[in-house]
């Protein structure tokens, strides 16, 4: 089944011939309309054809330490590009607030044209990601003025310098200090311990000179928590670490082996006080603190990245997703009837089951995820106005939705992988640098059982006020309507309002079975913090189940009000109903308990995923095309738009720098003699 050099394989020809739909309407729908497709397709152009970005040996063939050169060169030059980008241009991102071109740079940075360009992570990444929004958000004005400036022009570099070998996730933990002394009108930045280095930071090695330092605050003898402080780590002309600043990368990690991940040690090094980021919080020039109405504010960095994060997430899926359906139409394997051709291994009920769901993934964290950006704007304002009402729900909003997209996402790119066979344990396809970096989300910005108990802390204090008779804010106002789970059983029907209420009768359920086993551990003798600890497991399953309840909610009511050509329409809900289906079933035991399915109707559940199987098979290959992933920026030879796999893999082969040569060195040095003494 190779097709002829340069044409496109007869299978793909045949799956897009029998796609039901228009694809460039769903390209357009998930591009959010066809101006900002041609946009998105003018800004690959102007990257993607651009030689200094393509490699002449392929990255994973170099050695870390010019990996890291080349990616450095290739963050500058994309930066410069930027900059330079005839329409949209950085004059639009040097007005605060920094959330508001955040999409952008996020299509440079994150899953797309960022891996693209930097396979393996990007070393600027945290300069914009995190530094960036950090001064735009804890700054003064006059310091935004000032740091804004220098930043967006790039006459300075940063990061964000929170995590610490020793801590990461408690981060009331942080050992760093930062003791004012009033008499220079300094604070004193040190780090008492090895454990207090601060350890992870994205770029910190040696690509930042300044870093926004997360430190415990010292004034008038007092401590008064984590602050973020300014610090010059390097000379700006030179590049030498400034006195008292020991700097350096922590080494090689599973994947984003291009970030420069670094750790910094302070001796006594002094910054001026009005390096302190003062928007919330201040020290006056005699030390006197002052507090800001809400200490959390400090974390809004963190809050904004994990909403980012979602989105990035369902970009890295569109990509691996797009490469495993190619080629499993591409792919030809065993007898499926006696004597009759091999199928393609997308006709096997158990790819689709593979594929199909990671797919219909990428549509609920797209959805889900354009749902928190407008509430984190909104909330933001709010906040910018004063009012804190909804910070707490967004937070635990944020925390369980970052912890599901990255995890579903980390565990369907490996699925996917999987489905690929042995071409997928290849580098060159590309999947397994994908899942380096998605698998890198779960853990960075809020470890995901740690964020998963963060919203459980505040499903747990809405159970209560549900259990008072409160009304309760949108997110959660099903606790009211289900908060008792023991009412009789209705007819179980397959549809998606029986579905969506079943998915919030069990979250309802979990949510109560995890208090009442808290509050009986309670009432036994525990401590509430034992009592919480030892009910954890079920809090992190509460939380899921939450969190799984709403993605289902907002992808079915996504598609149901999308105005679109019916064909479309079809194939939208039939991808909401098996994401749904899916996870049902995946969780039946969850459902037979807390909703009203029985066993009766397990069967009908499977035979409804199944029939969804079957439908949605013909538009696989017309669904992934529609992601409309540039061939470039997919890097894969299992993945790209002809479908020519084998030829490809094998020009991927003869890459190999081994293959430059008929023999090795080896061979004469230790392979011979080996040999000769066996003889
Ligand atoms: C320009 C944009 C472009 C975007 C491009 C994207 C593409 C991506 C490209 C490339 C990617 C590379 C990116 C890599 C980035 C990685 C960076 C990092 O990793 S930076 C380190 C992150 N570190 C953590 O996240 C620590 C995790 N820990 C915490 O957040 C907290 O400490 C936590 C949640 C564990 C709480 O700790 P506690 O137990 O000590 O809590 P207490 O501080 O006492 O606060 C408790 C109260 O505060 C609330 N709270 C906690 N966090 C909050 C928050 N953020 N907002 C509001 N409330 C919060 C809680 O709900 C609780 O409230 P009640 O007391 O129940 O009312
Ligand atoms: C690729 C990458 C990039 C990063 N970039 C940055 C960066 O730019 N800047 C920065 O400051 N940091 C960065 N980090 C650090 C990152 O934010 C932390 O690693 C993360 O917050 C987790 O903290 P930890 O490593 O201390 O894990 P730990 O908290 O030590 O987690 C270990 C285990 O303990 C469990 N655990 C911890 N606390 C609890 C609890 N309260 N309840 C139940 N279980 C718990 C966790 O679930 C986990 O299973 C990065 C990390 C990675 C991997």
């Amino acid at each position: 089944m190779v097709s002829e050099n340069g044409a496109v394989n007869e299978d793909l020809v045949k799956e897009r011939q029998n796609c039901s739909f228009n694809t460039l309407e769903l390209t357009h729908l998930l591009d959010g309309g066809e101006a900002k497709t041609l946009e998105r397709k003018e800004r690959e152009e102007y990257f993607l054809s651009d030689p200094a970005f393509k490699d002449e040996v392929p990255m994973e063939y170099l050695s870390h330490q010019e990996q890291y050169e080349h990616s450095v060169r290739k963050a500058c030059h994309m930066f410069r590009k930027l900059q330079e980008m005839p329409h949209g241009s950085m004059d639009n991102f040097r007005e605060p607030p920094v959330e508001s071109v955040a999409q952008r740079i996020k299509q440079l940075l994150g899953g797309m044209l960022g891996s693209a360009i930097l396979k393996d992570g990007n070393p600027l990444a945290l300069h914009y990601v995190m530094f960036l929004p950090t001064l735009a958000g804890q700054g003064t004005v006059e310091q935004q003025a000032y740091w804004i400036s220098r930043a967006w022009n790039l006459e300075i570099v940063g990061t964000y310098a929170q995590t610490e070998l020793g801590h990461g996730t408690f981060i009331r933990g942080l050992e760093t200090t930062a003791t004012y002394d009033p008499s220079t009108q300094e604070f004193v930045l040190n780090s008492p311990t090895l454990t207090a280095y601060k350890w992870w930071p994205g770029g910190l090695g040696h690509t930042a000179n300044y870093a926004v330092v997360v430190a415990q605050l010292y004034t008038q003898g007092k401590c008064h928590g984590i602050h973020p402080f300014i610090v010059q780590l390097r000379d700006e002309e030179t590049h030498m670490p400034m006195p008292g600043i020991i700097i350096g990368e922590i080494g090689a990690k599973l994947g984003m082996n291009t970030t420069n991940n670094g750790y910094l040690g302070f001796k006594q090094v002094r910054i001026p006080r009005e390096n302190m980021l003062m928007k919330n919080n201040k020290v006056l020039e005699d030390g006197t603190y002052v507090k800001s109405p809400s200490d959390k504010l400090t974390y809004g960095t963190m809050m904004f990245v994990r909403v980012v994060i979602c989105q990035d997430m369902a970009s890295y899926l569109s990509k691996a997703v797009t490469i495993a359906t190619r080629y499993s139409a591409v792919r030809h394997q065993s007898e499926m009837k006696p004597g009759a051709p091999e199928p393609q291994v997308l006709d096997y009920r158990t790819q689709q089951y593979k594929l199909l769901p990671s797919i219909a993934s990428v549509f609920a964290m797209k959805f889900s995820a354009n749902w928190i950006w407008e509430m984190y704007n909104v909330v933001n304002s709010e906040l910018d106005q004063g009012d804190l009402e909804r910070l707490p729900e967004l937070h635990a909003v944020s925390c369980c939705l970052k912890a599901l997209c990255t995890s579903d996402a980390a565990s369907a790119v490996e699925i996917v992988r999987l489905a690929c066979g042995g071409h997928g344990y290849m580098k060159s396809s590309n999947l397994p640098s994908t899942y380096g970096l998605v698998t890198a989300a779960c853990t960075y910005e809020g470890e995901n059982t740690v964020l998963l108990l963060q919203t459980a802390r505040y499903l747990m204090k809405t159970w209560q006020q549900a259990r008072s008779g409160q009304t309760l804010t949108p997110s959660v106002a099903y606790l009211n309507l289900y908060s008792d789970w023991r009412q009789p059983r209705t007819v179980w029907e397959n549809t998606t309002d029986c579905v969506i209420k079943a998915f919030y009768q069990v979250a309802a359920g979990k949510v109560k079975a995890a208090a009442e086993h808290m509050e009986r551990r309670a009432k036994g003798g525990m401590t509430p913090e034992d009592a919480w600890n030892e009910t954890s497991i079920e809090l992190v399953a509460a939380s899921t189940a939450h969190c799984r309840a709403f993605i289902v909610e907002k992808f079915i009511e996504t598609v149901s009000k999308t105005d679109v050509s019916r064909p479309l329409q079809a194939v939208l809900c039939q991808m909401a109903e098996l994401y749904a289906v899916y996870w049902l079933l995946n969780n039946k035991g969850d459902f037979l308990m807390f909703s009203n399915l029985s066993p009766a109707d397990v069967d009908g559940l499977q035979l409804w995923l199944e029939q969804l199987l079957t439908k949605l098979r013909p538009n696989a290959v017309g669904i992934v095309d529609s992601f409309d992933i540039h061939d470039d920026i997919l890097a894969s030879p299992l993945g790209a738009w002809d479908g020519r796999v084998y030829e490809r893999l094998f020009e991927e082969s003869q890459k190999s720098p081994l293959n430059k040569e008929p023999v090795n060195k080896s061979f004469h040095e230790y392979m011979k003699p080996f040999l000769r003494s066996n003889l």
